[in-house]
């Protein structure tokens, strides 16, 4: 396999490298050029290298050699792909207690030794970074943790279930749609039994008054009376030997009061889990075991015939939904040169070809930051707020303000180094596609899930400028078709049909206040949805790709200078929404065939991803 960006090829592009990052001292591209000037990789050098020499541009891709960037039409991976996922998740009921007496040569009746049974498993959810997408979750439909083993003669426990553990992408909302808790169902049938019981009690009662006050024998005219079955008698398991009668005159004891270990949480669950999970969240907690009839050992009782059952555990139904797609989005016209751009850029052996809608639904490759491949990792800034600060007198830079911390060598309060981030190749996007027109919205619906847009424009076909406005006017239309969308859903949602909303929902925990599952360190994602903020204020720059095509370089400088106007505002946002994001916006020339320039998109984007 040739390497990734390879620094032998001869082709090089004469305006690849020139002002490529705006001189005006913005926060951004400080960042992106310390990164830049901390680092050397291989298609660097090549640059400086080769800058000078004359070199033939390619006329396409046919001229140029079959390689990982170029590959043969049948050369790919078909990614699987799901953005939501709705499941059935069962935790493990317990395993049942044991009736069992130790039987031993000289010794035919000896004391009760039937273990406890297993706990049941619990099913968990982990945000994790090496999953893209929920396609496995959307095949299984059905999850089930393990159930606990039945508990054994010579006080052998049963083992305990299973635990299942979902992995999911980050970025993925889980949603509890309904659940079947048989603690509740227990509860509200033992309350009817209970009331059963109290009845029944106050008719023997009054019974006995009566019959004492007509002279007669109290029990004879209570005995015809039937006491209600013992509500706790399913939660028992009888020794199999007992006859029915002596089942029914069995004096089945009060069920002891025992400690859960897992909790289940109570719904509806909802989690957002925008960054990755430290350790797996609980979603439903398997059954307590049965106990062993040894349990039931008492003076009067010396030899129990019975054991309790496993208790049932929780199912619930859940949905999964992908809400952020991935760090960085790559959005272009058709055949544009966006799956090459994703294959220069990971190792994802997204499908090329030269034509329309090739890509059909979106490829996720993850950019490894640390994989000496000359990315270093990137130490985002620790949060203002916690470091004090400095003012150093630096003999080149005057003065400097810099963080007390970093001043001590604490570096205790800095988040983790980044170590990789991901980048979608959505399928392409023609005009009128917010009018549901080519892939249409289902498209749309991707840009609007990724934290950083790239806009890819083919230099060698026709106007990049008019390209880029083309691709924004479309993201920007619909946009704003989403916001209207959700103030007419906002409006349908304060009519008050009932009269009594929010009271007598179906289902269990119905009525009760909303509770939602959501710890302190998994921050909502912004609902910034005004006007269609919520993309057009997303950070973006422009990928200007097939730079090695001749005659593109014009195209470039043109493309280059309208974004700076837009920078500095002599220009609008080319989506048109007011207060969309202006801050620093760059075009990055590259050949992704050639995998030329690829390495800056990567500093790019690790900048305006810690912006
Ligand atoms: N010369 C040259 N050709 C390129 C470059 N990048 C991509 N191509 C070619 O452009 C054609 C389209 O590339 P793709 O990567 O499939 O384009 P796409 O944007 O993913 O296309 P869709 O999936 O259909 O939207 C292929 O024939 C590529 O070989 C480049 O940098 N230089
Ligand atoms: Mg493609």
């Amino acid at each position: 396999m040739p390497p990734r960006c390879s620094s032998s090829a001869g082709l090089f592009l004469p305006f690849l490298y020139p002002s490529l990052f705006r001189p005006a001292g913005a926060r951004l591209h400080r960042a992106a050029k310390a990164s830049i000037t901390t680092y050397s990789s291989a298609s660097d050098t090549a640059a400086s290298e080769t800058t000078s020499e004359t070199v033939e541009p390619s006329a396409s891709s046919d001229d140029i050699p079959v390689s990982r960037l170029n590959p043969a039409p049948d050369d790919y991976a078909l990614s699987s792909f799901a953005d939501k996922a709705r499941v059935t998740v069962f935790a493990g009921g317990g395993g049942h207690g044991c009736i069992s007496f130790l039987r031993e040569a000289f010794m035919e009746n000896g004391p009760a030794n039937g273990g406890d049974g297993g706990h049941g498993g619990n099913v968990y959810v982990q945000a994790v970074h090496s999953e893209t997408s929920l396609h496995k979750l959307a095949r299984r439909r059905i999850l089930r943790a393990g159930r606990g083993k039945t508990g054994q003669g010579s006080n052998k426990a049963g083992q305990r279930g299973d635990d299942h553990v979902i992995m999911v992408p980050v970025g993925t909302v889980i949603r509890e749609i309904g659940r079947i808790d048989p603690m509740v169902e227990e509860s509200i049938a033992w309350r009817a039994a209970r009331e059963k019981e109290r009845e029944f009690e106050r008719q023997f009662r009054e019974a006995e008054r009566n019959a004492v006050a007509e002279g007669e024998d109290p029990d004879i005219a209570t005995a015809s009376m039937e006491a209600p079955e013992n509500p706790n008698l399913h939660k028992f398991v009888l020794y199999p030997g007992l006859t029915k009668s002596e089942a029914r005159n069995l004096t089945l004891p009060r069920l002891p009061r025992r400690d859960r270990l897992y909790h289940q949480p109570p719904g509806p669950i909802h989690l957002d889990l925008s960054t990755a999970t430290p350790r797996p969240i609980l979603l439903a907690a398997g059954g307590i075991s049965g106990l062993g009839n040894p349990h039931f050992v008492s003076k009067d009782r010396p030899k129990p015939l019975f054991a309790t059952r496993g208790e049932r555990a929780v199912s619930m139904q859940l949905e999964f939904e992908l809400k952020l797609l991935a760090d960085v989005g790559l959005v272009g016209l058709p055949n544009a040169g966006k799956s090459t751009l994703l294959r220069a850029l990971t190792n994802s052996r997204a499908r090329v070809g030269n034509w329309a809608f090739t890509t059909l639904q979106p490829n996720i490759g993850t950019v490894v930051l640390d994989s000496n491949k000359g990315r270093r990792l990137y130490t985002p800034p620790a949060p203002k707020r916690q470091q004090p600060h400095a003012v150093i007198n630096d003999a080149r830079y005057g003065n400097v303000v810099i963080s007390q911390h970093a001043q001590l060598g604490s570096g205790g309060e800095a988040p983790p180094p980044r170590t990789r981030f991901t980048v979608a190749d959505i399928p392409g996007l023609i005009e009128g596609a917010h009018l549901d027109r080519g892939l249409g919205t289902e498209f749309l619906r991707h840009v609007e899930r990724a934290g950083v847009l790239a806009f890819v424009v083919d230099l060698a076909k026709g106007d990049a400028v008019e390209a880029l406005k083309a691709l924004w006017r479309e993201v920007g239309l619909y946009a704003r078709m989403r916001e209207e969308e959700r103030q007419e859903r906002e409006v349908g949602g304060r009519i008050d049909w009932g009269g009594d909303a929010g009271v007598g929902s179906m289902g269990y925990g119905g009525g009760q206040p909303q509770t939602t599952m959501m710890p302190e360190y998994y921050p909502q994602l912004p609902e910034t949805n005004e006007g269609g903020l919520h993309i057009a204020a997303k950070p973006w720059f422009v990928v200007a790709t097939k730079g090695d095509l001749p005659e593109t370089q014009d195209n470039f400088q043109r493309l280059k200078s309208y974004l700076d106007d837009v920078t500095d505002g002599k220009e609008v946002h080319p989506s048109g929404v007011e207060g969309a994001w202006t801050h620093d916006c760059a075009a990055i020339p590259v050949s992704a065939i050639n995998g030329h320039g690829v390495d800056r998109i990567v500093h790019w984007t690790l900048g305006l991803l810690e912006e």
